[in-house]
């Protein structure tokens, strides 16, 4: 029997007062899969997101996360989601610690379940020193940190990062890396955007190409560089070439 897949698009459209932004994506992501989600700016990633995440309603079409319909069944689907948004929405006025109390406590875990999940977090993060300072004090990559450490507290299965890179030291991305790669091992689906080609290229079992709101190259990166008519070329050629004015058809579903 096929594995339910962890992430399903169906069709999934947005329309803001008539303008195109997500036009009928298709896609399916597997259990311990690695889709990087790669396209210029303005192309549609953050809104497909967001989406996926049940935050913004689509204009039509479907997410089902595990099974279970993003806007149908939004309880189930999103005990299942972590989501790390490109702009991290963080209580500045709480200390860290206090903070990942806090959302363990919404996320309804008991207070001894939350307080030490959230030192094992803090110490993946490398924040234990910080955890007492105000967030409102934290540099650009410690909100960061804490935004990945408050998307992973309830174990999440599906893991959407968006531009989760952004604003880390060389260091804490390559720390950031080898952890998605290590969640992924354990059969967390991951869809992450960047702007960064190697990240997309390093981590990613796929890659999709969204340009104008659709979905127009899907696969590894060689594949792409076929799609592009270019055997052999670099992510960032077959990005350039693919994402050039000339609409290529829309990619197959995988
Ligand atoms: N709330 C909104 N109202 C109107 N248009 C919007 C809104 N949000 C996004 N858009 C438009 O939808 C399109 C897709 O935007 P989106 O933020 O999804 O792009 P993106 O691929 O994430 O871009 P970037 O790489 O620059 O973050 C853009 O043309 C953008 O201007």
């Amino acid at each position: 029997m096929a594995t339910t897949p962890a992430i399903l698009l169906e069709n999934l459209t947005k329309t803001y007062g008539g303008f195109p932004a997500v036009q009928g994506l298709n896609l399916s992501v597997r259990p311990g899969e690695i889709f990087g989600f790669l396209g210029a700016n303005g192309a549609g990633k953050t809104t497909t997101m967001k989406m996926m995440v049940g935050l913004l309603p689509p204009t039509s079409g479907r997410v089902r996360i595990l099974g279970h319909d993003v806007w149908q069944e939004p309880a189930k689907a999103k005990r299942a989601i972590g989501y790390v948004p490109d702009t991290p929405i963080l209580h500045e006025l709480l200390t860290a610690r206090e903070f990942l109390w806090f959302m363990a406590d919404l996320y309804g875990m008991s207070r001894a379940e939350g307080k030490a999940r959230a030192e094992e977090l803090l110490a993946l993060m490398g924040l234990t020193a910080q955890a007492d300072r105000l967030i409102r004090d934290f540099s650009l990559g410690m909100k960061r940190k804490m935004a990945i450490a408050t998307a992973l507290l309830h174990r999440p299965r599906v893991l959407l990062l968006d531009e989760v890179t952004n604003g880390l030291d060389a260091r804490a991305a390559r720390e950031v890396k080898d952890l998605v790669k290590a969640w992924a091992r354990e059969g967390v689906a991951v869809v992450l955007t960047t702007h960064i080609l190697s990240i997309a290229e390093e981590l990613s079992d796929r890659i999709g190409l969204i340009h104008r709101g659709r979905l127009i190259a899907n696969g590894t990166a060689a594949e792409l560089a076929e799609q592009a008519g270019r055997p052999g070329a670099s992510l960032e050629e077959s990005f350039l070439a693919l994402t050039g004015d000339e609409l290529p058809e829309e990619a197959d579903p995988a």
